[in-house]
């Protein structure tokens, strides 16, 4: 099966809080070359893995992972709000396969997704209904969380699942690597904030654009260094990108959540979308990482990457040859 990823980090303070010129103008060119690399492969179906921020689950039933055969994009942050182009067909092919390889998968008939999933559709396709879609929550930011072993096989089954398809499937990893942005959290909340992420009340627009706000605030006072947030951590953000990079995905089994939290901050789980989107392209054979960009953002919260790969086999076999080619900053 013709396959490839893209793993992309997001930030809602993307635009409304951005870091130097010469910061940006570096984004910019990874962005460009992971839409040149798209455009190269030129997929006819993405697995899009990326976590919720409190818009589509709530604590009355938290899945560690959930597919979508439909989805709605409630549009925070100033993101695309309206549904997903899904390929229910295709979608429900993916979680027969995954729930018959042995993972316990849930499966939504119309999931609610924000700016995990939405960013990365518009950075990369321009929109959220340009290009087939099968949208697969990944919890990162709601503890409890299991074990990251877990979120392996997921990628695992679903990659061995996507081989029948017949289809030029690209794999995408939404979120991470090192962040501590301001997500609420359930232990030790107030009642009535604990009430909404437990029943996830739709916030009115003056309530939400408070909310933005605040995280727009958040992003200001912590690039000025003022904050109890935990720092962008590189060093482990490179130590994650070195094991995609080097095929070594077994070694996410002994990541604890305790590990990743201290290191990677409270939505440094997000990275479990990364490490499903990767497994994915593994289940297909061996692959390699064909660009890596790395830069600590500190206005937008972010260690923020961009990173491509594509099966070995088929990187020799012609798509650097493509006219456009292939960004080769391995
Ligand atoms: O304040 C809230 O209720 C939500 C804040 C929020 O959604 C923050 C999101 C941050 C990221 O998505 C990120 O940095 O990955
Ligand atoms: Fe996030």
């Amino acid at each position: 099966m013709p396959a490839a990823l893209v793993g992309i980090s997001h930030s809602p303070l993307i635009g409304k809080n951005d870091p130097a010129p010469d910061v940006l103008a570096a984004v910019d060119e990874a962005v460009t070359d992971a839409r040149a690399f798209i455009a190269a492969f030129a997929p006819d179906l993405v697995v899009l893995y990326a976590p919720d921020h409190y818009n589509g689950f709530f604590y009355r039933e938290m899945p560690p992972f959930c597919l979508a055969t439909e989805a709605n994009a409630v549009g925070d942050f100033g993101s695309a709000a309206g549904p997903l182009s899904v390929d229910g067909e295709a979608a429900r092919t993916l979680a027969d396969g995954a729930l018959a390889r042995g993972v316990d998968l849930t499966v939504s008939a119309r999931m609610t997704v924000d700016h995990g999933f939405v960013q990365p559709l518009q950075v990369l396709f321009g929109g959220i209904d340009q290009v087939p879609v099968v949208p697969i929550f990944v919890n990162g930011v709601a503890a409890p969380f299991g074990p990251v072993s877990r979120i392996r096989a997921l990628g695992t089954a679903i990659g061995l699942a996507a081989a029948d398809l017949d289809r030029r499937v690209l794999f995408i990893g939404s979120g991470g690597l090192s962040h501590d942005p301001p997500v609420p959290i359930l232990a030790g909340a107030p009642p009535r904030v604990a009430d909404g992420l437990i029943e996830g009340h739709p916030p009115t627009p003056e309530q939400r654009a408070r909310g933005e706000e605040r995280v727009v605030q958040a992003g200001r006072a912590y690039a000025g260094g003022s904050t109890s947030m935990i720092a962008i951590n590189p060093a482990w953000d490179e130590l994650v990108l070195d094991t995609f990079a080097g095929g070594r995905l077994e070694d996410v089994d002994a990541w604890t959540v305790e590990w990743m939290g201290a290191e990677g901050g409270g939505s440094g789980h997000e990275t479990r979308a990364w490490i499903a989107a990767f497994a994915s392209l593994a289940a297909t054979g061996a692959y390699s990482m064909t660009s890596r960009f790395y830069r600590p953002i500190p206005e937008w919260i972010a260690g923020f990457a961009v990173a491509t790969a594509l099966p070995s086999g088929q990187r020799d076999e012609g798509l650097t040859a493509r006219p456009g080619g292939l960004p080769s900053k391995p």
